[in-house]
């Protein structure tokens, strides 16, 4: 059954007074952002979006969370549209987004505590969790006491406290250095593998874009809509020997062989937005 039913969104932004954006080589105050987006995901289903910068991709995260309406189209969580941010689904950004002034538990607490969750509960969840991602001593360190990937591993940690549905993540790695960054793509696959969360996932890498999904979405320049769907058919569980593997090797040329043109259109995009 499809868990989330985009159908035919467009966005359009009204820029604010002053502001103007080139299309087809005159000034416009509106930018049209997606035009006729349709994706259907599966419940359970890892979907990876990948696309040029500027092809709307968080946008679409947006609109799929609720945080921001569509100008057309609708989308759907299990056949009811998606109007405001759903309870059961989660988001995780690339900026880590914990309270400073809480520690760790206390950062996975605060997502139980504003469902209800009772105290004790709150607390053997919250310590689940944060044992999954392998922060079982670091419960009572604050933010700034903590790495860059813990921090984000805590942010994960709190997501998934709530049993999400869905889970909602725009570029949750980008900020890490290369060798945190694949050792949370495994520990994210390791858990998500466990649970029936469907996830989004926005990516620029086109390896994190493979080792982590069932299907790669690859976005158009702006304005954004779906080019391709890439099924990607490899073996789970996935360990980080899968990346150096033949087959790994024909996902990345195909995934690549669907952005490049894109990519190119992006540039070319930008080079004539700077001239103008
Ligand atoms: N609130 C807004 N008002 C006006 N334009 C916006 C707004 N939010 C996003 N945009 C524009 O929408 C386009 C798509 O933005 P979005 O962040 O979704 O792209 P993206 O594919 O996620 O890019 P990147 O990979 O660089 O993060 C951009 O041109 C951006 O400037």
């Amino acid at each position: 059954m499809d868990r989330i039913d985009v159908s035919n969104v467009r966005k359009v932004f009204q820029l604010k007074p002053g502001q103007h954006v080139e299309v087809d080589g005159r000034p416009s105050d509106r930018v049209l952002v997606l035009d006729g987006v349709d994706l259907r995901i599966r419940k359970g289903e890892f979907i990876t979006l990948a696309g040029p910068s500027g092809s709307g991709k968080s946008v679409l995260l947006d609109i799929i969370g609720g945080l921001t309406e569509a100008s057309d189209g609708a989308v759907s969580l299990d056949g009811r549209r998606i109007i405001k941010p759903h309870p059961n689904t989660a988001y995780v950004f690339q900026q880590y987004a914990l309270f400073p002034w809480r520690t760790a538990l206390a950062n996975v607490e605060y997502a139980l505590e504003v469902r209800g969750v009772r105290a004790k509960e709150r607390r053997e969840r919250a310590r689940h969790f944060l044992a999954l991602f392998g922060l079982g001593g670091f419960e009572d360190r604050y933010p700034n006491q903590l790495s860059g990937g813990m921090q984000q591993r805590v942010a994960i940690a709190r997501a998934l406290s709530t049993d999400p549905e869905v889970l909602l993540m725009d570029e949750p790695f980008a900020a890490l250095d290369a060798q945190t960054r694949e050792l949370l793509q495994g520990e994210l696959l390791r858990i998500w593998e466990t649970i029936d969360t469907t996830v989004v996932f926005v990516t620029h890498s086109i390896d994190e874009a493979i080792f982590l999904a069932d299907r790669v979405v690859v976005m158009t320049a702006r304005p954004g809509r779906v080019k391709t769907v890439i099924d990607v058919d490899l073996p789970r569980p996935r360990g980080a020997d899968i990346r150096a593997s033949a087959e790994f090797n024909e996902h990345r040329a195909a995934v690549w062989e669907a952005l490049r043109d894109e990519v190119g259109r992006a540039q070319r995009d930008w080079a004539s937005a700077a001239v103008n």
